[in-house]
C-alpha cells in the first residue's frame, strides 16, 4: 500500500534550488570518497546478513551472537572483495553496530603503531592485521577512568626472569569497560603503573595475552567477563564491554610498548626526551575520529526528522482539507534547521581536524612537539562540543517526530542509546573541556609575556581590539558579513578566557582558582571551540565550490549555525559587551529569514547525505516517504503481534476478568 504521503517528498525534491549531486560530493569530501562510501553502503544494504531491523527485540545473548556473526561476515566480505583498508572500514561502518572490530582496528592497532618500537610493530602488526589475534584497549578501571595518573594496576619488572608482573591490587583496580574485552579479545594493551627497582615510573601500555588461541579459555591468573547490560534496547549491548583482574600475570619484558620509555634487562628505566603525554596518543587519535563520526550520527537523526516533518501534517485546515506540513511551522524550523546546519558544520570541522592531526603526526615524527598542546586542546574540545551537541540533537529530533519518534521503528531511540556514551568515552566531556580551559588560560597568560599565539588561538593576538571592539551590525543583513560574525565570536571567547585568567590570579594558588572557577572555565572553553567551528565553516564557504547553488546553500547553513549560537548564548554575548540587545534582535531577525531560505531545500539538503534506508534504519526517514504503511507493517512484525490472544491470557487476564465479573454480580 502506498499512501499520499509519498508525493510529499517528490514534491519537496522538485523545489531544490541547488545541484544535489554536487552537494553529495561536498559532503563526502571528494568524488573518490563519495564513490567508495556509496559502493560500500549499497553492499551492506543489499546483504541480508547485515539485516538490523530486529535488533531491539533480541535478548542480550542472541544480540551478541548476532553481532559476532556480522563481524565475521565483515571480515569475510572484506577478504572476498579484496577491499582496501579505506573500503573495509567504510563497509564496517555501514553495518552500524558496535562490535569488537572497532576496538581492534580503532585502538589496539593504533596503540601499537603509536607507542611500540619498530621491532614491536614488526612483530605485532602483521598478527593483528591478519586478525590472528584480536585486541582491545584497557585503560579504565572500576575505580578510575578520567584520572589516568590515578590508575592502580601495576606492571612490576622482575629482573630475575626478565618479565613484568601485571597485577590488580584491589577491586577498584580491575579493568572495567574496555570494548571487546569481555568475551572476544585474545590480547589487550593494558595501561599500568610501571614499577622497577622498587620505584614508580608512570603509566605505560603493556601487551598481555588474555585467552588461549586454541580454545579461547582465559590464561592462568586472569579473571575476565562482561560488565553487564547497558542503556537502551539493542544499542551498545552488541558490544562485550568487559572486566579483567590480573593475578600476578607474567609477560616478557618486550611486551611493554617501549617507544617512549625503555626498561633494560637490568631494570633501568630510560626515558626518551619526548613529552610524557605521548603515551596518551591513542586517545588523541580516537578523539579526532569521534569528531568526524559526530556529523554522521547527527546528520542521520536530522535526515529522519526533516523527511518526516515534510510528510507529517497537522492543523491549518478548517474544512477537513489538506493540513499543514509540520516542516512549515517556524517553531519546527527553529529547532530543526540549526541541527541541519550543525551537521554540515561538524562535517567540515571534522575534515579540518583530520588534516590537523595528520600535520601534527608528521611533525612528531620529525621530533617537533611544538603543536602537541594545540592538537590535544583541539581534539579534546571538539570531541566534547560535537558529541554533546549531537547527543542532545538526536533526542531533539525524536521530539520533533512527535509520538512516532518514540517508537523503535523510528530508529531514533536506538540511535540515541548507542550514541550518548560518546559524551563519556574517550574522556568525559566536562573533563576534556577543562583541559581546553587550561590551555586557554596558559595562552592568555603568555600574551602578557609577549608570546604570540599560534594556530587556533591566533585570534587572541589581536588582544587590544578584541577587548574593546563593539559590533558594527546595524541591520539584519550585517549579520551575513563573515567579519562581523567572526569578530563577535572571537571577542566573546577572548573576553571569557581573559576574565577567567584574571579571576584565577586572585586566588592563593592557580589550582585553587581553577577549581573554584571551573564552571566559567568550561563556558570559556566552549566559546573557544565554537570559534573554531564557525571559522572553519566560514573558511569552507569562502572557497570555490562547484555545483549550481551549492555554495549559496552552504552559506545559508553557515550563518544559521553562527546566528543560532548567538541566540543560544545571547547572555554571554551581551554580558561581555560584544553585542547590544538591539544587535541580538537583528541577528534573530536574520535567522528567521534564513530559515525561510532553507525551507524549500531542506529535504534535498538531507538527501545530500546519501544515506541508504538500511543505514537510516527508520520508518520515518525512508527515502520514498512511505511512512505510515511502513509503521503499520513494522507494528505487525512485533513479537507481541505473533499471536492474537497474548501469552499469559489464561494465567493473568482471564482470572482478573472473572474476578471482576464476580465483583459486579455482588
Ligand atoms: C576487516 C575489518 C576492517 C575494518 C575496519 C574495522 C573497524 C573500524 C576502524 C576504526 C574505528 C575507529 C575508531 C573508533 C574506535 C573506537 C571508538 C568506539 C568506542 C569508544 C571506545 C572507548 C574507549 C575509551 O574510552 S579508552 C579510555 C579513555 N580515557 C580517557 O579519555 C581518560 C581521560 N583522561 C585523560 O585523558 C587525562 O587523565 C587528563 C584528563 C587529560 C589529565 O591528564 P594528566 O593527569 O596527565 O594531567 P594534567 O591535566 O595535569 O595534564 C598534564 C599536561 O598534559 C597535557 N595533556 C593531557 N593530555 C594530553 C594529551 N592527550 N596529549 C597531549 N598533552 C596532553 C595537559 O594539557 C597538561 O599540559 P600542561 O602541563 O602544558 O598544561
Ligand atoms: C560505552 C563505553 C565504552 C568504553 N570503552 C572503553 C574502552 O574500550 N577502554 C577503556 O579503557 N575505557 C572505556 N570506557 C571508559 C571511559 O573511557 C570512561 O568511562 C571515561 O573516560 C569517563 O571516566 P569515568 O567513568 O571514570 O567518569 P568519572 O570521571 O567518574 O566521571 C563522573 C562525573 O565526574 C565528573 N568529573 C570527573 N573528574 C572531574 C574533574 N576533574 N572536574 C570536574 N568534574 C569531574 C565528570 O564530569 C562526570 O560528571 C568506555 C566507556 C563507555 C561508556
Amino acid at each position: 500500500m502506498v499512501v499520499a504521503s509519498v508525493d510529499n517528498l517528490a514534491d519537496e525534491r522538485s523545489k531544490a534550488q541547488f545541484d544535489v549531486g554536487a552537494m553529495k560530493i561536498v559532503w563526502a569530501g571528494s568524488k573518490h570518497v563519495f564513490d567508495v562510501t556509496d559502493r560500500m553502503a549499497r553492499i551492506v544494504a543489499s546483504d541480508p546478513e547485515f539485516r538490523k531491523d530486529n535488533r531491539t527485540t533480541l535478548g542480550r545473548k542472541e544480540l551478541f551472537k548476532n553481532t559476532l556473526r556480522k563481524m565475521a561476515h565483515v571480515v569475510k566480505r572484506a577478504n572476498e572483495l579484496r577491499l582496501t583498508e579505506e573500503e573495509a572500514s567504510k563497509l564496517r561502518f555501514f553495518v552500524d553496530e558496535p562490535g569488537y572490530l572497532d576496538l581492534h582496528w580503532g585502538m589496539f592497532v593504533p596503540a601499537i603503531k603509536g607507542q611500540g618500537t619498530e621491532e614491536q610493530q614488526e612483530k605485532w602488526l602483521p598478527l593483528a592485521s591478519r586478525m590472528e589475534i584480536i585486541g582491545c584497549y584497557a585503560q579504565t578501571e572500576l575505580g578510575h577512568g578520567s584520572n589516568v595518573q590515578g590508575l592502580e594496576t601495576t606492571a612490576t619488572f622482575d629482573p630475575k626472569t626478565d618479565e613484568f608482573i601485571i597485577h590488580s591490587p584491589s577491586l577498584t583496580s580491575y579493568k572495567w569497560w574496555p570494548g571487546g574485552l569481555g568475551k572476544v579479545s585474545t590480547h589487550v594493551v593494558v595501561y599500568a603503573r610501571l614499577v622497577s627497582g622498587g620505584q614508580e615510573h608512570g603509566i605505560y601500555g603493556f601487551i598481555v595475552q588474555l585467552r588461549s588461541l586454541d580454545d579461547h579459555t582465559p590464561l592462568p591468573g586472569i579473571i575476565i567477563g562482561d560488565i553487564g547490560t547497558k542503556f537502551g534496547s539493542g544499542a551498545y549491548n552488541t558490544m562485550d564491554n568487559g572486566f579483567v583482574c590480573f593475578n600476578r600475570v607474567r609477560i616478557p619484558r618486550n611486551h611493554m610498548l617501549m617507544r617512549f620509555c625503555q626498561v633494560t634487562r637490568e631494570g633501568n628505566v630510560c626515558l626518551s626526551d619526548v613529552p610524557k603525554q605521548m603515551v596518551y596518543g591513542t586517545m588523541v587519535y580516537v578523539r579526532q575520529t569521534i569528531v568526524s563520526d559526530a556529523s554522521w550520527a547527527l546528520s542521520r537523526a536530522v535526515c529522519i526528522a526533516v523527511r518526516y516533518s515534510a510528510i507529517r501534517r497537522q492543523f491549518g485546515s478548517q474544512d477537513r482539507g489538506i493540513e499543514t506540513q509540520v516542516l512549515d511551522y517556524k517553531t519546527q524550523q527553529s529547532r530543526l534547521f540549526p541541527l541541519l546546519a550543525s551537521a554540515y558544520a561538524f562535517r567540515f570541522v571534522g575534515e579540518w581536524l583530520k588534516w590537523l592531526y595528520a600535520d601534527v603526526t608528521e611533525r612528531l615524527q620529525a621530533n617537533d612537539f611544538s603543536t602537541l598542546p594545540e592538537a590535544h586542546a583541539c581534539t579534546a574540545g571538539l570531541k566534547s562540543l560535537t558529541t554533546s551537541v549531537t547527543a542532545d540533537a538526536i533526542e531533539e529530533c525524536r521530539k520533533l517526530c512527535g509520538g512516532h519518534g518514540y517508537l523503535c521503528s523510528s530508529g531514533l531511540p536506538e540511535l540515541f542509546a548507542v550514541y550518548v556514551p560518546a559524551c563519556t568515552y574517550e574522556g568525559d566531556n566536562v573533563v576534556l573541556l577543562l583541559q581546553v580551559a587550561r590551555f586557554l588560560v596558559k595562552t592568555v597568560s603568555r600574551l602578557a609575556a609577549g608570546k604570540k599565539p599560534v594556530g587556533t588561538t591566533t585570534y587572541m593576538g589581536n588582544a587590544e581590539h578584541l577587548m574593546q571592539c563593539k559590533s558594527s551590525a546595524s541591520s539584519p543583513e550585517d549579520w551575513l558579513k563573515p567579519s562581523v560574525v567572526l569578530e563577535a565570536f572571537e571577542a566573546r571567547a577572548f573576553r571569557l578566557a581573559v576574565a577567567c585568567a584574571r579571576d584565577i590570579s586572585k586566588f592563593s594558588t592557580p589550582e585553587a582558582g581553577f577549581a573554584e572557577l571551573s564552571i566559567d572555565l568550561v563556558e570559556a572553553a566552549i566559546a573557544h571551540c565554537e570559534v573554531i567551528v564557525v571559522s572553519r565553516f566560514i573558511e569552507k564557504v569562502q572557497q570555490d565550490i562547484p555545483g549550481d547553488g551549492v555554495k549559496e546553500q552552504l552559506q545559508i547553513l553557515c550563518f544559521i549555525y553562527a546566528l543560532h549560537l548567538i541566540h543560544k548564548h545571547s547572555g554571554e554575548f551581551l554580558s561581555t559587551g560584544c553585542i547590544t540587545p538591539e544587535q541580538a534582535t537583528l541577528a534573530n531577525e536574520q535567522l528567521r529569514t534564513l530559515y525561510g531560505q532553507v525551507r524549500p531545500n531542506a529535504v534535498s539538503l538531507v538527501d545530500a547525505f546519501n544515506y541508504t534506508d538500511h543505514y537510516l534504519g527508520s520508518a520515518l526517514g525512508r527515502y520514498d516517504g512511505n511512512v505510515y504503511a511502513t509503521l503499520y507493517a513494522q507494528a505487525l512484525r512485533d513479537p507481541l503481534n505473533d499471536t492474537v490472544v497474548p501469552d499469559g491470557y489464561e494465567e493473568f487476564i482471564r482470572p482478573v476478568l472473572k474476578q471482576t465479573m464476580r465483583l459486579s454480580r455482588l
